[in-house]
């Protein structure tokens, strides 16, 4: 038992929780997380120049709630020179700046042509309507910029949207759908069209930016500014309102220890905060169970080639022909024009009901489908995958199935409200999960914080 009475506890050292620590750094406060690493879904280990990636990789640009943080934290953001946009089809690669293009490139059947640009064609519309309820309106808060784009297209499936193109047009847009870690049936068609929209997001795309030395950069760099505030290996058990103060129950290393606060930021999964927090009103409860969360199963591989291979200008490939959806070359953003430096760093995965399928695999065995089938399109990486390791996201991405936007709003009321001592926070309050949102919400609860504590020690010392 501890007796220790802090301004604020954080439970959760993710983006979102990480966030909110940092607004409130000049506060009395501990963080607790249950890994023994700080970034949660952002994960990377370093690799000589390179480095592994795991998890979130791609940050957003200039002008986001992230890029503030990670350039206050002391951390840089580098530009991604390779095609986002590449794609396999029937067994080959193929590279297109723009996907409109595909239509045109890939060998298909008229039908088949016909079906691509219609299907593109209504998606692409949609997304052009999305990106304008998604600009920020001046002078709006960001939660009435939330809310409009969490109530986008929510009362249908993205699969309405999309319709039954034939097989080998369908698996295009599965594959890519997959990126928010559900089939086009699971989600929303907001959903579908947001994850579109943060490809197609412009000519000028700085929206997608990798952190320079990996993501895990994030967590160790607030590691090392935040120092002793850390508790890692802390698994909380409860979170439980006493009055004026919170106790917060966690167990580390087999022993159980509380620690006391004025306010507490609940920065876990939606699912697990439902958990850990004790007596939630019912409504908030009830917007609490509405974020869905979809598995990815990922592979990631250190390389040793001696010199150039033939993804070196790809960074991210949409794989519809594959047992992965997605496969990211790590070490583009790092190739400068001239000498080729040796090596590399790759990664895939695959999400939905495939993700599904290959949990119920070992290592061993996802490895081998996942090697067979990249030396397959890239036969010259053979004897050149010195290291891999297979990542299992049980949850790897939030987003919403149809019908869910009212459903979330008690929660969004809640955080508006004066007078809570616990507050939420994460990637789950938006209908597509990145860590823009978790890093904003964490910002909105830490100012929601900070205006209890001086609102409370106003109200003390005019008693
Ligand atoms: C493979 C993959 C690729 C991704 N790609 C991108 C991308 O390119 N761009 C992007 O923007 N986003 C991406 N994301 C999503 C991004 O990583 C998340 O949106 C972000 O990490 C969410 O932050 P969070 O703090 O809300 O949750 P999390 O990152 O999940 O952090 C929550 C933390 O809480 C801890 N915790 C849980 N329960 C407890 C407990 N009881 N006690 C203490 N601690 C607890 C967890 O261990 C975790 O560290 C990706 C995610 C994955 C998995």
């Amino acid at each position: 038992m501890n007796d220790e009475i802090l301004d604020v506890v954080i439970v959760g050292g993710g983006p979102s929780g990480l966030s909110a620590a940092w607004q409130l750094r000049g506060r009395s406060l501990v963080v607790l997380e249950e890994r023994r690493r700080l970034g949660g879904r952002l994960k990377s280990e370093s690799r000589g120049p390179y480095w592994m990636n795991f998890g979130g990789h791609l940050f957003p640009g200039a002008g986001s709630n992230m890029h503030n943080l990670v350039r206050e934290l002391g951390l840089e953001v580098i530009e991604i020179p390779g095609l986002k946009t590449a794609m396999t089809f029937a067994g080959k690669v193929y590279r297109s700046k723009r996907v409109e293009a595909y239509p045109f490139v890939l060998p298909m059947s008229l039908k088949e042509r016909i079906e691509l640009v219609w299907v593109g064609t209504k998606l692409m519309t949609t997304v052009a309507r999305w990106h304008r309820i998604a600009k920020p309106r001046q002078g709006e808060p960001d939660s009435a910029r939330r809310e409009r784009i969490a109530k986008f297209r929510f009362g249908k499936t993205f699969r309405d949207l999309l319709g039954r193109p034939s097989r080998r047009v369908d698996e295009i847009f599965q594959a890519a759908a997959r990126r928010a870690a559900a089939e086009p049936e699971q989600q929303s068609a907001g959903v579908g069209v947001a994850l579109f929209g943060a490809v197609w997001s412009g000519k000028k795309d700085n929206t997608a930016l990798n952190l320079d030395g990996g993501s895990g950069r994030f967590g160790q760099a607030m590691q090392e500014h935040l120092g002793d505030r850390i508790r890692v290996g802390a698994a909380v058990q409860s979170v439980r309102q006493d009055g004026d103060l919170v106790r917060v129950r966690y167990l580390q290393d087999g022993r159980e220890h509380t620690v006391t606060a004025r306010q507490v930021v609940v920065a876990v999964p939606a699912h697990l905060a439902r958990e850990v927090v004790a007596d939630i009103p019912a409504a908030v409860d009830g917007a609490l169970q509405v974020p869905r969360y979809g598995s990815w199963v990922g592979m990631t591989m250190i390389t040793d080639e001696p010199g150039p291979m033939p993804y070196d200008d790809i960074y991210a490939m949409t794989t519809p022909d594959r047992t992965f959806d997605m496969f990211f070359n790590h070490a583009n953003p790092l190739r400068r024009p001239g000498r080729r430096e040796p090596g590399g760093s790759l990664m895939c995965y695959a999400g939905g009901e495939t993700a599904q399928r290959l949990l119920k695999l070992s290592d061993a065995e996802i490895t081998d489908i996942y090697t067979r089938e990249i030396l397959e399109l890239f036969p010259t990486l053979r004897g050149h995958i010195v290291e891999s390791h297979i990542q299992r996201w049980l949850i790897g991405g939030t987003y919403r199935t149809v019908s869910d936007a009212a459903a979330f709003e008690p929660l969004i009321e809640y955080c508006r409200e004066p007078g809570h001592r616990i507050h939420f926070a994460g990637d789950y309050f938006a209908p597509l999960g990145q860590m823009e949102v978790a890093v904003t919400s964490g910002k909105a609860a830490a100012e929601m914080v900070s205006r209890e504590l001086m609102r409370e020690s106003r109200t003390s010392s005019t008693a």
